[in-house]
């Protein structure tokens, strides 16, 4: 693991989003499609920010969130919700999305349509992902229903979800399409965060998920 330390979070965040815009642009320039998968929740707003700002080849670039909450685009929980409205803006409006929510009762009932929507985009370009202070990342859940299956080598890409410390059903990229990007990032802030994560390093990833993945990441972290 690399573990990256700023000064303070407008740093962080102006100095990740250029990270990930150069990677983004070398992938461009060997491939003709790329794609980028991203957290949601509470801090990557301002990356998103940033990143939509920068003039790359933007219709050329497929966007992943790491996972979503079961609930519609309009919703305030809506990881996609977000997305549209802090990423998908200025140069990187024309940016494609690859949906992780549709509209049915449950994930499960769209698992297949999703997952054929992802395969021709993996292995993810760049990702960047997020970690909560229960040491889960995309909604890898500590007690999760499905966690060992999507932590196992052979998981499918997509998997439903449901955990005690999520408050609706979830999917989520699973633990080898994470290991499998090219380019592998978190972004945390706060005393809590770097704490959680220290106690990662030392516990199994079914203690806590985000382990899965630390040994090919780059953490970015500020107070
Ligand atoms: O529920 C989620 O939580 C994590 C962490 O979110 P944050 O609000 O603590 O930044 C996020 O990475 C994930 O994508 C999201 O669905």
């Amino acid at each position: 693991m690399e573990f990256i330390e700023y000064p303070d979070r407008d740093m962080l965040m102006l100095s990740l989003a250029d990270k990930l815009s150069s990677q983004l642009g070398a992938a461009l320039r060997r491939h003709d499609t790329v794609s980028l998968s991203v957290p949601g929740g509470t801090t990557p707003g301002p990356v998103f920010d940033t990143l939509s700002g920068v003039d790359l080849d933007w219709d050329r670039v497929h966007v992943v969130l790491n996972d979503e909450r079961w609930v519609p685009a309009d919703h305030p929980r809506s990881n996609t919700g977000l997305l549209r409205a802090r990423l998908f803006q200025n140069h990187a409006a024309k940016a494609h999305l690859i949906p992780l929510y549709a509209d049915t009762p449950t994930p499960e009932d769209s698992l297949d349509a999703l997952s054929e929507g992802l395969a021709p985009h993996l292995p993810v370009s760049v990702v960047l992902l997020g970690m909560g202070a229960d040491m889960h990342t995309a909604s890898l859940f500590p007690g999760a229903d499905n966690l060992e299956a999507a932590l196992a080598s052979d998981a499918p890409p997509l998997m439903a979800m449901r955990a005690p410390g999520a408050s609706e059903p979830r999917i989520t990229l699973t633990a080898p399409v994470l290991r499998a990007a090219l380019n592998l990032h978190i972004l945390i802030t706060g005393a809590e965060k770097r704490e959680a994560l220290e106690r990662a390093r030392k516990l199994s990833p079914s203690e806590a998920p985000v382990a899965a993945i630390l040994s090919e990441a780059t953490v970015h972290w500020a107070e």
